[in-house]
């Protein structure tokens, strides 16, 4: 007797954002990517990317914040299961993710869903893959996809894909501001070419304040290490973004900056009954679409659910 194959049960894998609590932006290399130096921080904000075998490759997309994720090859979890394909010869699984992180916002959500897949398919497919091969893909992904991966609070250099792992004590307490519409990364990037113009940049070096304030636990000490050289670029682009940081700052926040590419701005708090006031005052500002609250560190992508039935 013959019995029919085992298809294996879908596995949903549970991913963070990420805010950069230091972005250090160095010259334009020859492939076109900057030269980084930068510091993340995985936050409470997440997506849940379920991936199940399936007849046919597939993605869909659910969730308050599902608005214009394209469900199609060009979503970034798809490309994901597409390159794993190529190195493994896996049979094809359908995605669903539900997205909790804002979208075209600066916190990574697409690079999310990527790493997210990555985890998943290791775990449904018995992939066995290590943390260099997984590093490995994940980089071919995107920039920021080893570190939604690693999750916690981590150095970033090259073009933000080689991470060092940094202590950080305690949990800092954060408000995201989301705003209307997105911005492309590679718009940004563009656009702080052109601020500069020409002017000559020096590689990125971490600043060893930042990681003194880390050390302290103090959100007060890190409010005042915050830094984001994207972030007269994404002012530039969306001059708006100035005065919602000028209401953080008012309503009571240690302190605010774009988050990564931006539109998103990200405010840390001192602690979490601040938070629920800020995103109070911000709302009823009516200078923001809207707002999320949120704390890290918190672990990189990591299996949640496996059905078992
Ligand atoms: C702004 C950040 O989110 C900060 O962590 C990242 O630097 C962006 O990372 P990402 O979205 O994973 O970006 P990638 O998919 O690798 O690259 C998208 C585009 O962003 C620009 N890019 C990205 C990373 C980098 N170090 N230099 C760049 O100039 C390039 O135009 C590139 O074509
Ligand atoms: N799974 C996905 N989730 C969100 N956006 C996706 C996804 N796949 C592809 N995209 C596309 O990528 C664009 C950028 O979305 P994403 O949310 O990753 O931006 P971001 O947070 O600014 O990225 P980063 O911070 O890495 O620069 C979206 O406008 C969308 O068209």
């Amino acid at each position: 007797m013959t019995s029919a194959p085992l298809v294996p049960a879908p596995v949903t894998v549970r991913v963070p954002a990420k805010v950069n609590l230091e972005l250090l932006v160095g010259p334009r290399r020859p492939d076109g990517y900057h030269a980084l130096s930068t510091v993340f921080q995985a936050v409470s904000l997440y997506d849940d990317v379920t991936v199940a075998a399936a007849a046919d490759w597939g993605v869909t997309v659910s969730g308050p914040l599902a608005a214009g994720v394209p469900e199609n090859g060009d979503n970034l979890a798809l490309r994901a299961a597409r390159l794993v394909e190529t190195h493994f010869d896996i049979d094809p699984v359908h995605i669903a993710i539900r997205k909790g992180i804002p979208v075209a916002g600066g916190m990574a959500g697409g690079s999310a869903d990527a790493a997210a897949t990555l985890v998943a398919l290791d775990h449904l497919w018995d992939l066995d893959l290590d943390r260099e091969e997984l590093e490995d893909l994940a980089s071919e992904l995107g920039s920021d996809v080893p570190f939604l991966i690693a999750g916690g609070t981590a150095m970033g250099s090259g073009r933000g894909e080689l991470l060092a792992p940094v202590l950080a004590r305690g949990t800092y307490h954060w408000v995201f501001a989301l705003a209307e519409g997105g911005l492309s990364t590679p718009a940004v990037y563009a656009e702080c070419d052109r601020l500069r113009d020409d002017e000559d940049v020096p590689d990125p070096v971490p600043t060893a304040a930042l990681m003194s304030a880390l050390r302290t636990g103090d959100p007060h000490e890190l409010a005042a290490q915050l830094s984001n050289d994207l972030q007269a670029a994404s002012l530039s682009l969306r001059p708006d973004l100035a005065e919602v940081l000028a209401a953080g700052m008012e309503y009571g926040a240690l302190g605010g900056i774009v988050s990564g590419s931006g539109p998103t701005t990200a405010f840390l708090v001192e602690n979490s009954e601040a938070g629920i006031d800020l995103a109070v005052a911000l709302t009823a500002s009516g200078v923001v679409r809207d707002v999320r609250r949120a704390s890290g560190p918190v672990h990189g992508a990591h299996v949640i659910h496996q059905r078992t039935d």
